[in-house]
């Protein structure tokens, strides 16, 4: 098995708005996958349509190698989920609620595991779960969630409320589980930050339309600024393959464009600039430059070299309705 997860043409309508869109993802067994975009571009909607917790109109989902329709129930023991916000009953103990999790989960549970994560983040099991700091109860869910040593690890928005420290201790175990050959993690998060240190592919959904699915590191030197500087008010932009946006900022013009090349370079020329510049980004000034553009004519961003070519539309077979 090559990947843990694979959607073919995933469609979800609510009422007539179409929130997830001929979704073809593919997440490659053993990696750490960054699922992103912006408020209501349809993540959670898709994780729950991962996990059977909504049904798609169109298409189809395959975890571990098994359609999601027919999965085994020891298939099923090897996928874990944490939901937005944490969800746990606030009145049990922690010891409890350990209990409570591993009564779902027989045969497969690393107590060991738990007992050092509920230790290193200073979890007493009499606690009663509504009285944990936000940070412990997501290191609660967490550790609950990877107990089972499950070889799929499904998170939505998990460092979601918690601090800068509490964060980077939640994503260090994250890696340690992902380590342990073959694990793989899908996990939405709107912490570019977080994302950019230990995701090593992301997706990026538009609308409900996957627009970018490729390593991490592709997509930062993917997509450029590039800042022209002119003497009076620069003239009009042309326009060239594989850009996102233009606009003007006093003598200055300033692009966005997906695969910069020499292609792109000679448009830049031929307005005669004083002088022009390609500005390196990190994930999050590339995601906000790419994810700001218009919606319907992003260019694409895959694995491939040819993307920025392509006509405007959806990482795969997909496009807009
Ligand atoms: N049960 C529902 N009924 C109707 N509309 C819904 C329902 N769930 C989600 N939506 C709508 O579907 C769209 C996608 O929502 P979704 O929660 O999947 O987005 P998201 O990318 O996870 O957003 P966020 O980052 O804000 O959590 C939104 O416009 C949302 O309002």
């Amino acid at each position: 098995m090559t990947d843990a997860i694979v959607t073919e043409r995933l469609t979800k309508f609510y009422g007539r708005r179409c929130v997830v869109n001929h979704l073809d993802l593919r997440v490659p067994a053993g990696t750490v996958y960054g699922f992103l975009g912006r408020n209501g571009a349809g993540k959670s909607t898709t994780i729950k349509m991962l996990m059977g917790m909504v049904r798609p109109d169109r298409g189809r989902v395959e975890l571990l190698g098994h359609d999601l329709a027919a999965l085994p129930g020891e298939a099923r023991a090897r996928v874990a989920y944490l939901a937005e916000g944490h969800p746990l009953y606030g009145w049990m103990t922690v010891g409890e609620a350990s209990r409570f999790a591993r009564a779902f989960c027989p045969g497969r549970w690393d107590q060991g595991l738990l007992d050092r994560v509920l230790d290193h983040f200073d979890i007493p099991a009499r606690a009663k779960v509504r009285r944990l700091s936000n940070g412990q109860r997501a290191s609660l869910s967490l550790a609950l969630a990877i107990a089972p040593d499950p070889d799929l690890l499904v998170l939505d928005d998990p460092t979601l409320g918690l601090d800068t420290v509490a964060r980077r201790d939640f994503l260090a175990s994250m890696i340690h589980l992902v380590q342990r050959k073959g694990r793989t993690i899908l996990f939405s998060s709107h912490i570019l930050a977080d994302v950019e240190r230990v995701a090593d592919r992301i997706g990026i959904l538009v609308e409900g339309v996957l627009r970018v699915d490729c390593p991490t590191d592709r997509f930062k030197e993917g997509v450029s600024r590039v800042v022209l500087e002119f003497p009076a008010r620069p003239p009009a932009f042309p326009g060239c393959a594989g850009l996102v946006q233009a606009w003007e900022v006093g003598h200055r013009l300033e692009l966005v464009v997906v695969d910069f090349g020499a292609e792109q370079q000679k448009v830049v020329e031929s307005l005669s600039p004083m002088s022009w510049d390609v500005a390196s980004m990190n994930l999050e000034d590339a995601f906000v430059d790419y994810t700001r553009g218009p919606r319907r004519s992003l260019p694409v961003l895959g694995d491939g070299d040819d993307l920025a070519d392509a006509p405007a539309g959806a990482v795969g077979k997909g496009g807009d309705a």
